[in-house]
């Protein structure tokens, strides 16, 4: 089975990053390769560029693509979708010269907007009352309303940089994007398709998530409990050599709320505390 992943650009690293974590190493490097096997004999890697993507899924080259949601939208192929891998976040945004006088979709009537993403524009103006003129352009498209090509575009933004910098606002939102998992929808509940959507669900699972260990005497016990937020109830262990007054509590907890919970838990008696970090976690 072949996972398409993007061969360069900014999408390329963590999403060799994430099959790596999920398990999936890349035999031999994943730098300048068009294919690549990975430690799993039957999952193979296909590097491709993000735009292309879509298609070589849609048309069975490989049985999973790792693209941004805006690629998929913009090549309009039928693609399951099945995880939201959470990197590459961006918005696809209507934007015009901060002084011009498009200041609304309306006001675009006779206008024209460069893109490039032009499918994208003309599904967003289908349902609008005005049909501009669409432009494709292959790049530096915020530039294209300074040299009388276009009044407005749409165009990806995240931090907002370079709109600023080239003094355009936000006039609507088109689409809000990240790379996600897809999948021929004829293959997207094959077992293997499966087994992969999972390993890499759990490395999402256990970012930002820590694995508490400690010792609690039994009478504290529920001081303790009381003060873990864990996902679900915390896991309960005799300790062999401890003459059975003290028991072992293993916990998941959100990295966010480790520093106050050991605190806490020291307050509840706990002891030996151990904080880990998570590589997977199977829900
Ligand atoms: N500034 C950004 N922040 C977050 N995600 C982005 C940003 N720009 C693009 N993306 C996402 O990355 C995808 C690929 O972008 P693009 O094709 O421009 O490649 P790139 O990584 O920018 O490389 P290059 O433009 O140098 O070829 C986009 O379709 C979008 O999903
Ligand atoms: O809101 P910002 O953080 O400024 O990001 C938005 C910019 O990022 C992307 O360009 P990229 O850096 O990929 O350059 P490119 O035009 O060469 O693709 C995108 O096309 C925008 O121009
Ligand atoms: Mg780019």
């Amino acid at each position: 089975m072949r996972i398409a992943v993007p061969n360069k650009g900014r999408l390329h690293d963590p999403a060799v990053e994430l099959l790596e974590r999920a398990g999936l190493h890349i035999e031999g490097g994943a730098d300048r390769k068009l294919y690549a096997d990975t430690v799993d004999p039957d999952v193979s890697v296909l590097f491709a560029r993000a735009a292309d993507i879509p298609e070589y899924v849609a048309d069975d080259a490989a049985a999973l693509g790792v693209t941004g949601l805006d690629q998929v939208r913009e090549s309009r192929v039928d693609l399951a979708d099945l995880l939201d891998l959470d990197f590459g976040r961006c918005r696809l945004v209507l934007a015009a010269p901060e002084d011009g006088p498009v200041d609304s979709v309306d006001a675009l009537a006779n206008g024209t907007v460069a893109t490039e993403f032009p499918n994208i524009a003309e599904d967003y103006f289908a349902d609008k009352p005005v049909s501009p003129e669409i432009v494709e352009v292959s790049g530096a498209t915020e530039l294209t309303p300074h040299v009388e090509i276009a009044d407005a575009i749409i165009d990806i933004t995240s931090t907002g940089t370079t709109l600023r910098m080239n003094r355009l606002v936000v006039v609507d939102e088109v689409l809000e994007s990240s790379v996600h998992l897809f999948a021929d929808p004829n293959v997207a509940d094959d077992p293997k398709v499966r087994q992969v959507a999972t390993a890499l669900e759990s490395v999402l699972a256990a970012d930002g998530k820590r694995y508490l260990m400690m010792n609690v005497p039994r009478d504290r016990l529920p001081d303790a409990e009381d003060v873990i937020p864990g996902m679900g109830g915390p896991t309960v262990m005799d300790i062999d050599n401890g003459g059975g007054e003290k028991v072992a509590v293993h916990v998941v907890v959100d990295e966010r709320e480790v520093f106050e919970t050991i605190t806490r838990l020291k307050d509840a008696g706990a002891s030996d505390i151990l904080v880990t970090e998570i590589e997977r976690l199977v829900e």
